[in-house]
């Protein structure tokens, strides 16, 4: 079997992981694991990390480090077959520890994206609670107003994405995030990319993935998804 691929996708909320994640996914075969995503479907489910991680989302805050790991890790362990790109997840250094026993990351990508871009988003971003699939009514709307392309189900806004949660949310961010981009860096795997425009930073992780997948899996990943 080929050697798989594993990466992370790092950067505060609003900066393009989902986005960008998507379409490593759909380019190069890999799975999205978006614990964001992982999260709502535990809270719509009321599992008993749901109903905890829903109080702390509500806030604005990030979900303790041991509820979040008890979620990850054995969805991790379900995918030791697949390569992946983790989305949301490292959020902090003790994530990022535990995730470092887990297994070995080939590449860490960074999205540094101004403040005042990440607020505009934001408020313009709206999902489909059933596919996590997301929208923005500017760069990316729907078909039709307020109802989701493929299953034409009504779209709501994140709770979290609503102005008193946001400015806490993004406030905090930098500060949790510093200490883990310092130890991606530290090993040499960190790629940064600093931009306004998810079109304009694609191409170079696009670039930089070519180089990093190795061309077999990359083929075979493709073969299986179509
Ligand atoms: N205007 C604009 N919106 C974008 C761009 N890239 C992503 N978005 C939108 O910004 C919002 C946040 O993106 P998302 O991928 O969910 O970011 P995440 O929170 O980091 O996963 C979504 O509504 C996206 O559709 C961009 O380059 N320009
Ligand atoms: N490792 C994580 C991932 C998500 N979360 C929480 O889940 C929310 C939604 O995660 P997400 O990745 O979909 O959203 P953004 O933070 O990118 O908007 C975050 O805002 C956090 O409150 C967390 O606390 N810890």
């Amino acid at each position: 079997m080929s050697k798989l691929f594993r990466a992370v996708i790092l950067g505060p909320p609003g900066s393009g992981k989902g986005t960008i994640s998507e379409r490593v996914a759909s380019s190069f075969g890999l799975q999205h694991l978006s614990s964001g995503d992982f999260l709502r479907e535990n809270i719509a489910a009321k599992t008993e990390a749901g109903v905890l991680a829903k109080t702390y989302i509500e806030k604005g805050a990030l979900v303790p480090d041991h509820v979040m790991t008890r979620l990850m890790l054995p969805r991790l362990e379900e995918m030791t077959r697949h390569s992946w790109l983790l989305d949301g997840f490292p959020r902090t250094l003790a994530q990022a520890e535990v995730l470092n026993s887990a297994c070995e990351l080939d590449v860490v990508i960074s999205l540094n994206i101004p403040l005042e871009t990440l607020k505009e988003r934001l408020r313009h971003r709206w999902i489909h609670p059933a596919s996590g699939r997301v929208y923005n009514m500017c760069f990316n709307p729907p078909r039709v107003q307020g109802v989701d392309d493929i299953s034409g189900e009504p779209l709501i806004q994140h709770e979290d994405d609503k102005p008193e949660a946001l400015v806490a949310r993004l406030r905090h961010y930098k500060d949790v995030a510093k200490p883990v981009i310092d130890l991606y860096r530290a090993k040499g795997i960190l790629h940064m990319f600093s931009d306004t425009e998810t079109d304009r930073i694609w191409p170079y992780v696009s670039s930089l993935l070519s180089t990093k997948i190795p061309t077999d899996l990359a083929d075979a990943q493709r073969a299986t998804t179509h």
